[in-house]
């Protein structure tokens, strides 16, 4: 395709992104044409990603601020180009860890086959599913036998996910009928995409094809740290592409007026922090009752970071919401504050219960308190030991810094 083509393809994709987005009859007068039509950002105001101006409007196609239709164009025709000039790496894949479930069936009919109860429960030992709670669905061995809406699915697919994880696969049909669960599975076993699913397929279903008129949000996801906040929005992002689902990040160390900005614009689902997020519904007037799914990701590491109280302080502001906890352990004190927030609720684990994961292998080192530091350090500069990357927890941000000083001038 030549260059003039690409450019009438982009030309054609923004005049049917422009109309989506506002009232047809507006569109035209409304909408800034050209770049230099909009004004400076403010302070706190979202910008333009293309020029740096006020970012009034949101890509439908990319969820990036921009200013006019103009740079929307600009934006559209370096993605077509990217696209097409760079290899995309392949979507990393899951370990398979058992043939029979992850084999697909070539004349798939999991659609309309369901299992029966003898089927469901040696499924679910071979898997290591343990569900606990009553009438749970079984689990389902296809992402095509949830009903997720058809443009979910391709982006499922999009990114390389061809069958449910054991933990996607139990989750997501019981939180699409709208169980409160407690879900514990390993690190890296999928959880993200099991709340997200349900979340995406909710949203798109309610807002039936249209944008939301309502400006209300309907999903929100709590997350321990930033940087969890950042990397679950990026994928809901994703999951959401091409449907009227739009995402909102409340996170701290970015202003706070571009948060409650892209809010007031009508988005369905907010994450972050509950930190950030009790300070924001403190200084602002935000609509919480049409929030339907409540998640607490790592909910066990938000209690230790000393959450307890936010998060309470936020599902008390919303309205009976179905709630989805993930947690790498049940503690009694997880199941207290879930058996607080729901009254049924369905616990679903994957694996053994409790257990450490079986791929790290775990060596306690006995030493006096005063000993502590210096046997860390024989540790890091034992060659037989110290083998990067390594990851060493450390009880604060300030004794992380301390030690990363430290290691860089010993090691140079
Ligand atoms: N069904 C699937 N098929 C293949 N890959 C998948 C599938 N679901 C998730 N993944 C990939 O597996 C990786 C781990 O997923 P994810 O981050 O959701 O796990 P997690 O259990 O939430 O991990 P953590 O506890 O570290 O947050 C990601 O790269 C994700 O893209």
């Amino acid at each position: 395709m030549g260059n003039g083509d690409k450019a009438n393809q982009c030309e054609s994709s923004i005049i049917a992104v422009a109309g989506n987005e506002v009232p047809v009859s507006a569109a035209e007068d409304d909408v800034k044409e050209r770049c230099w039509h909009q004004r400076e950002a403010l302070p706190g105001e979202p910008r333009c990603v293309v020029c740096g101006r006020y970012g009034e409007y949101v890509c439908d196609e990319t969820e990036d601020d921009i200013c006019s239709l103009e740079c929307k164009k600009i934006l559209l025709c370096r993605i077509a180009k990217s696209v097409s000039l760079v290899d995309r790496p392949p979507p990393m894949r899951l370990p398979t860890t058992d043939e029979c479930f992850y084999v697909r069936d070539a004349n798939d009919n999991s659609e309309t086959r369901s299992l029966t109860n003898d089927q469901t429960e040696s499924l679910r030992r071979k898997l290591e599913i343990s569900v606990r709670g009553g009438s749970v669905p079984a689990p389902v061995l296809s992402f095509t036998s949830c009903s997720l809406p058809q443009k979910l699915l391709q982006n499922i697919e999009a990114a390389g996910y061809e069958m449910p994880t054991p933990v996607q696969m139990q989750a997501i049909p019981a939180a699409l009928i709208g169980q409160s669960l407690l879900v514990s599975a390993e690190t890296g076993s999928g959880k993200t995409c099991s709340f997200l699913v349900p979340i995406v397929s909710y949203c798109a279903k309610i807002h039936c094809g249209q944008l939301p008129t309502e400006k209300k949000p309907l999903a929100m996801i709590l997350s321990p740290t930033r940087e969890l906040c950042i990397q679950v929005e990026g994928q809901a992002k994703l999951l959401g592409k091409g449907l009227p689902f739009k995402t909102a990040l409340v996170v701290g160390g970015d202003a706070m007026a571009g948060q409650i900005h892209r809010i007031q614009q009508g988005v369905s689902l907010i994450v972050g922090t509950p930190g950030r997020l009790i300070d924001l519904l403190i200084k602002y007037d935000i609509e919480l009752d049409a929030i339907s799914i409540l998640v607490l990701d790592e909910v066990d590491c938000m209690l230790q970071r000393g959450f307890h109280e936010q998060v309470m302080q936020i599902f008390r502001a919303l309205s009976q919401p179905q709630v989805l906890m993930y947690s790498a352990t049940i503690p009694k004190v997880v199941e207290k504050l879930a058996s607080s927030m729901a009254k049924d609720i369905t616990v679903v684990s994957i694996g053994k219960p409790n257990k450490p994961n079986v791929a790290v292998k775990q060596l306690p080192i006995w030493v006096e308190s005063k000993q502590k530091k210096k046997k860390l350090f024989d540790i890091l500069m034992s060659k037989q030991h110290f083998r990067p990357p390594l990851v060493v927890f450390v009880g604060s941000r300030l004794g992380a810094d301390l030690l990363s000083e430290a290691v860089t001038v010993t090691t140079g």
